[in-house]
């Protein structure tokens, strides 16, 4: 029967819903960011047993203002109008102070044309070892600035981590950044040739997603925290899993009600 009265409805609690984090939960995580450690060479970087989640993306991207805006702190990470501003790879605890779950790494920006050749070669080589050697790696956001699109020099960075994305162990988020400085069109046209191009990167396996930012407007801000949250929560609980022996039996938790029938 339909309802045509605006009275509210009683909706049967859905668990998948039920069990999705909202936005005070995933926003109140992004909160907890802290700096950790800063390192400028790849030996110097803590081992790390937690999902570790990096911004990487050309200088002026936005990578250190995405950091600062997700953990609403001014000076966290350190954000400027000079390019080339984050020389180091910058680590950043989250979560309980004396249990973190998880660390984001602010990457130095690339494609900065001041900076001198043998320094560039230095950081790209560095850049792409942290990128496939780094076992704790879980995911990377690919900052871009919605203005420019995919630049060749982000075509090259996500050739060192398809084969990690595509497999599923590493999972990419695009971060269509300054989205403040487009109109509605144009946004759309950034959206989806970002898409079009990660169509070859998708596999069955791989979580690979794109979203327009603006930390200027907060656009993006809480879709952002969602996907993070989600990476950093569900990789210890896959570590946590590692046991079988120790999972839950699956079937002994479903209701009989919803239990399907036997064949
Ligand atoms: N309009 C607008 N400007 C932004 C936004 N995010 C960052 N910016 C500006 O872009 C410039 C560069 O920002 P950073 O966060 O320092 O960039 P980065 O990617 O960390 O740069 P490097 O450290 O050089 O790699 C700064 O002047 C920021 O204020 C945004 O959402 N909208
Ligand atoms: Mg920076």
């Amino acid at each position: 029967m339909t309802n045509t009265t605006s009275e509210p409805q009683e909706i049967a609690p859905n668990p998948v819903a039920a069990a999705a984090p909202t936005d005070k939960v995933v926003l109140g995580w992004t909160h907890t960011a802290r700096f950790l450690t800063t390192a400028s060479q790849l030996v110097h970087l803590p081992p790390n047993e937690l999902p570790e989640i990096a911004f990487v993306g050309r200088s002026n991207a936005g990578k250190s203002t995405a950091i600062n805006t997700l953990a609403q702190q001014k000076r966290l990470a350190f954000a400027s109008k000079t390019p080339g501003r984050t020389q180091h790879i910058n680590l950043f605890h989250l979560g309980p102070k004396d249990a973190p779950n998880a660390l984001f790494a602010d990457l130095p920006g690339y494609g900065y044309a001041a900076v001198a050749k043998a320094a560039k070669l230095r950081w790209q080589k560095v850049m792409a070892d942290y990128l496939e050697v780094r076992r704790s790696l879980s995911g990377v956001v690919l900052m871009v600035d919605s203005r420019l699109g995919l630049t060749d020099l982000d075509k090259q960075l996500l050739e060192f981590v398809t084969p990690r994305v595509r497999n599923g162990e590493i999972k990419l988020l695009v971060l269509l950044t300054k989205a403040d400085k487009l109109n509605r069109k144009e946004a759309d046209a950034a959206f989806f040739a970002t898409q079009d191009f990660l169509g070859d990167i998708v596999t069955e396996e791989s979580d690979v997603r794109v979203t327009l930012f603006s930390a200027l407007k907060k656009q993006g801000v809480a879709d952002v925290a969602h996907i993070l949250y989600e990476w950093a929560h569900s990789a210890t609980l896959v570590k946590a899993s590692f046991n079988p022996e120790d999972l839950p039996d699956p079937a002994a938790q479903v209701d009989e009600a919803v239990r399907p029938a036997a064949e």
